[in-house]
């Protein structure tokens, strides 16, 4: 039997205040509606700090925070993670290189992930917030957020998500019909401003749409 993991209180402490933080930010703009939306952080190599489920994501406290593996499974409590939390895990096995997620449900991601449900993909041309995204250099380059279809069985969605990274395709964030975005970054600060972006890049978009109507 492997020794059961004990956490660092204190490295698990940062992690819940960086997310907590994440979370009273994001919450003030109205992005984290009836308790939804859920973040995490990289703890170490195989483990994230993932908010509880349930929990009010615009004023968390430490206490809300808890220890996943990169299975999604609970570490050292008996807490229930967020109900998403095989898609942040996904992030953190496929790219070791990826310190946080960000999962919110703005009314701009919501109503843009109905609109292009159909044709399952947002590209994102000539707008200088492009290069918000890392990797992104110039408004000529072409970016896409793909829209999945809305699903309660994680598994599907992660599904949805291996296929799209297994053809090769960049990714740096997806909606999900009727639902919210998924995006993430190396830091807590780059998965904000990815989040940052893509939200006004969608809300450009809407707005252009409603005045060439
Ligand atoms: C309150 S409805 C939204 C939830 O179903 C879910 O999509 C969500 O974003 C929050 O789930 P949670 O389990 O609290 O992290
Ligand atoms: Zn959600």
């Amino acid at each position: 039997m492997p020794e059961p993991m004990i956490p660092d209180q204190e490295r698990l402490a940062a992690c819940a205040r960086d997310i907590a933080d994440a979370g009273r930010d994001l919450g003030a703009r109205g992005w984290t509606p009836a308790t939804s939306s859920n973040f995490s952080m990289r703890y170490d190599a195989d483990h994230v700090a993932v908010t509880i489920s349930g929990r009010d994501k615009g004023r968390l406290g430490l206490d809300d925070i808890m220890l996943v593996d990169l299975k999604g499974a609970a570490v050292a409590t008996q807490a229930r993670p967020s109900a998403e939390t095989l898609l942040h895990v996904q992030m953190y096995r496929r790219d070791p290189t990826i310190g946080a997620v960000l999962h919110t449900h703005s009314l701009n991601q919501t109503v843009a992930s109905r609109l292009y449900a159909g044709t399952g993909l947002i590209r994102f041309s000539g707008f200088e917030l492009q290069k918000a995204i890392t990797g992104y250099t110039t408004h000529e380059s072409e970016l896409d957020l793909p829209v999945f279809p809305n699903t309660q069985d994680m598994p599907e969605l992660v599904e949805r998500v291996d296929a799209w990274l297994d053809s090769g395709k960049p990714l740096h964030g997806y909606l999900i019909d009727g639902h919210g975005i998924y995006t993430w970054g190396r830091t807590m600060a780059e998965a904000k401003r990815h989040l940052e972006a893509f939200e006004f890049l969608l809300a450009a978009d809407l707005e252009l749409r409603r005045l060439s109507r």
